[in-house]
């Protein structure tokens, strides 16, 4: 068995995570649409360039990468410092004290422990998260992050109000809606069940259960929320499915933000938009034994929306999209179909299923057909 070596020296209060090396390896890099988001405010020629980009990257792979969005990378660092420092001096106790209640509710707040979720030939994950609300009042933190709540607050404010508001204009606009469109449907202000989120992936199968899973950390998925935000991390890791069916790996950039279409997105749109297929894959070998550690947010929209095809859209209706996804009023509400999703994840067949390369199985959730691709 590896061993997984975090290194880590400390500053003061806080730990700081040091990231793995690039990798030097000849890698299948995947084909992003790269959004440089420091001509947003540049008047509207300069907004529109952006919504047509919005378009053709969510037209194709359902992936892009922000940079210039507002969030420096030393910011991004000092926020993976936070997850690695929190993870390290929480104990178990504490951490089983504030255990998401995953199976209980269907709720993502608080811990994820390794060997929760269960894949193929009986193998578990190696995945420990913690997440949060952005009303961070509404629960309890680890002693560990206290003194940094204050920051992580400002950060998670960021990310929703700066960050996702502007992307919701772009999208709102790429489809020529009222630019308030997706914004008043994820409003900062109302409950919705979308998670912050510190993930860490331990290096850390034996080469035995590696091989059951064929190198793969976490199994081929859409994410079922509106949009995922991914602060890039340098380990080659990540992965898009592209349309021949290879997956590549997402290349890092220091700094980015990787933005992933969700299942939501793409039932507003009709299937115009295309929910991002991607898996978390074994890096490099010269990547190897190292933890993965970042910082993620997955924004669903407020608890009472229901989210459906937006008819209305003139490029759906240029696109010849007529038939919403959902008869009106069929439509799952938003927090039932998150305690559906969240409470089903790494627990159904579909999660335990080898098909083999190339092989999609499908899950059944809240009466929606639920993709997994090997
Ligand atoms: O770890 C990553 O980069 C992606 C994680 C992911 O796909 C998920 O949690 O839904
Ligand atoms: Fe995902």
């Amino acid at each position: 068995m590896t061993i997984a070596t975090t290194s880590s020296v400390s500053n003061g209060n806080m730990l700081h995570f040091n990231p793995v090396l690039l990798s030097n390896e000849d890698l299948q890099w995947a084909d992003l649409s790269i959004i440089d988001m420091s001509t947003y405010d540049q008047g509207p020629e300069a907004r529109q360039a952006l919504a047509k980009q919005v378009h053709d990257a969510m037209t194709t792979a359902g992936f892009m990468v922000l940079v210039n969005y507002g969030i420096s990378e030393e910011e991004i660092q000092r926020q993976v410092d936070i997850a690695h420092t929190m993870f390290e001096r929480t104990s178990v106790e504490e951490k089983t004290k504030l255990l998401s209640p995953i199976k209980e509710i269907g709720r993502y707040r608080g811990f994820k422990m390794r060997k929760y979720w269960e894949f193929e030939h009986n193998v578990t994950d190696r995945i420990e998260h913690f997440n949060w609300y952005r009303d961070m009042k509404s629960q309890e933190f680890p002693k560990a992050m206290e003194e940094f709540l204050p920051e992580v607050s400002k950060f998670s404010d960021t990310v929703h109000k700066d960050v996702l508001y502007k992307l919701y204009r772009l999208f709102a606009l790429s489809l020529e809606l009222p630019s308030e469109t997706f914004v008043d449907k994820h409003k900062y202000e109302l409950h919705d069940e979308s998670w912050f989120r510190y993930m860490a992936y331990y290096d850390e199968f034996t080469p035995d259960e590696e091989a059951k899973l064929g190198g793969v950390w976490l199994k081929g998925h859409q994410d079922f929320n509106t949009l995922t935000l991914l602060f890039s991390q340098p380990m080659a890791s990540l992965q898009a499915l592209d349309d021949a069916g290879s997956w590549k790996y997402i290349k890092h950039i220091p700094g980015s933000l990787v933005v992933n279409c969700g299942a939501y997105m793409e039932w507003y749109t009709g299937g115009l938009y295309k929910a991002a297929k991607h898996r978390v894959h074994a890096p490099p070998k010269d990547q190897r034994n190292h933890t993965r550690l970042g910082v993620f947010y997955f924004n669903v929209p407020n608890d009472e929306e229901r989210p459906n095809t937006l008819l209305e859209s003139p490029v759906l209706q240029r696109a010849g999209i007529t038939e919403r996804i959902f008869e009106l009023g069929k439509e799952p509400v938003s927090k039932d179909y998150a305690h559906a999703r969240i409470s089903n994840t790494g627990k159904t067949a579909g999660w335990k299923t080898a098909a083999g390369a190339g092989g999609v199985e499908y899950d059944i959730i809240g009466g929606v057909k639920v993709p997994l691709y090997s």
